[in-house]
């Protein structure tokens, strides 16, 4: 494991978005795709909206009829029909006309405009047929009027594959009659922990064991990436074990990841298995926490190993599992916002590789500065300190650190891929 064999983390990143493709399209209800991106364009069958309908609850005109109206010459029309939902006025309206009209109703033929109840005056009748009504001032042509069409136009696209579907898309696909729309499936990620001393969360370590911790924030952070995550159970540091495991997880899943076992104790057996079972692409990376990940090919399916050291694990996981499980999903942005922060206090750095460090970006109430503070520990083997962390804060293979007051980039592992900061 000498580290002239570490590669950098994009050749990493490249090598694994590589070696996976976006699944295959499924067809969902358009408001289940919601958070994913669209497989295929989608068109709307009809002009949306498919016809010129009121934007107010008034009275539908010709503008012409009122152009001279004032307090002191209103002009007075003849209420020949009404548009409520469900009742379409079918006429057409004429000179001294008018149809009382309900918000999202279609305009009646004849009528240019429509005028807010507000601001009309009943003479006489209860504002319905055979009813007088009158107006003190003229109205633009096309006021309150909402032209058929105005979100689109029947064979438009509306939304194209690889756009992420709102709630607010989700309802405009509705419209366009895309009741079901195709994303592409989840990727099902076979999640498996390594070591002898492991034991489930819901059982208390002997003496020597600790309770797998990997297999949760795994499992979630697939979650969170959009995978279908599947626990294959604890292995014991046994290779034939491990190797059945990890079999097993191959037959049934897209991309299979383990943690522990992947450096170099006496019972580390991950990557020579993978080297004897299929595949190795990379087993070292320029990367902290991290440097121990093991990537390749068995049967042809994916094979991520992770580093034991929670910490490291879940970087590993971030930097390399959730942009393969973005590019499965369809997504077109695969990587996350960075930041430019002044650091807090002074950052070291003992090793050639790169750092990622647990920190945390605020914003300086007083000066509204974006100010980046490092967790009081970098050990790879703590979880808490990642979970109050919302960036990375990088620093590069050839600086020995950073002085108080220096800008740094920050990865912000809390925000979307493709957000603008
Ligand atoms: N001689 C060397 N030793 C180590 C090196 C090295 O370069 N030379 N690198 C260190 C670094 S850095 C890391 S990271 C680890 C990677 O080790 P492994 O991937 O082989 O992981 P393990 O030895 O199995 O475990 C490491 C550590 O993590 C704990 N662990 C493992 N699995 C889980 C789990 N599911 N939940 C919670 N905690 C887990 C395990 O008990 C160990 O404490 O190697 C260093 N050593
Ligand atoms: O790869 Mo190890 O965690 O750097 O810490």
């Amino acid at each position: 494991m000498a580290d002239e064999n570490m590669i950098a983390l994009e050749q990493a990143q490249a090598i694994v978005l590589d070696h996976v493709e976006p699944t295959e399209p499924i067809r969902l209800p358009c408001w289940r795709a919601v958070g994913f991106p669209l497989a295929a364009d989608v068109a709307t069958d009809i002009d949306l909206s498919p016809f010129a309908n009121s934007a107010m609850d008034g009275y539908a005109v010709r503008a012409a009829d009122l152009a001279g109206a004032s307090p002191e010459a209103p002009v007075v029309l003849d209420v020949i029909g009404h548009e409520a939902a469900g009742h379409v006025f079918e006429g057409t309206i004429g000179a001294g006309q008018t149809v009382r009209i309900m918000t999202g109703a279609p305009m009646a033929d004849g009528a240019d405009a429509v005028v807010k109840y507000e601001v009309v005056e009943v003479l006489d009748g209860d504002g319905n047929e055979g009813s007088r009504v009158r107006f003190t001032a003229p109205i633009a042509e096309g006021e309150n009027v909402r032209a058929a069409g105005l979100e689109a136009h029947a064979q438009e696209v509306v939304m194209r594959a690889g756009e992420t579907v709102t709630a607010a898309g989700a309802g405009l696909l509705a419209s366009a009659g895309a009741a079901e729309v195709e994303i592409h499936r989840r990727p099902v990620l076979g999640i498996i922990s390594i070591g002898s001393e492991l034991v489930a969360p819901d059982r208390v370590p002997a003496r020597g064991q600790i309770r797998d911790a990997n297999s949760s924030a795994l499992m979630a952070s697939a979650l969170q990436a959009g995978a279908d995550a599947r626990f294959y159970g604890i292995a014991t540091d046994d290779e034939d074990e491990i190797s059945a495991k990890i079999h097993q997880a191959m037959a049934e899943c897209d991309f299979v990841i383990t943690s522990g076992g992947a450096s170099a104790g006496d019972y580390d057996y991950v990557t020579a298995l993978v080297r004897r079972e299929g595949e190795v692409l990379f087993d070292r990376i320029s990367l902290r926490p991290g440097k121990a990940i093991t990537f390749g090919l068995i049967g042809g399916v994916p094979y991520l190993g992770l580093s034991g050291n929670p910490a490291a694990a879940a970087v590993g996981f971030e930097m390399l599992a959730r942009p393969a499980i973005r590019k499965m999903l369809g997504f077109r942005d695969l990587v996350r916002p960075v930041q430019s922060a002044r650091v807090t206090h002074d950052v070291k750095k003992g090793q050639q590789r790169r750092f990622y460090d647990r920190a945390r970006v605020e914003r300086d109430d007083a000066t509204g500065e974006l100010l980046v503070s490092e967790a009081s520990s970098q050990n790879s083997a703590l979880l808490g300190t990642l979970h109050h962390a919302n960036c990375l804060l990088m620093v590069p293979e050839g600086l020995k650190g950073y002085q108080a007051g220096d800008e740094v980039c920050c990865v912000r592992i809390d925000i979307e891929e493709g957000a603008v900061l």
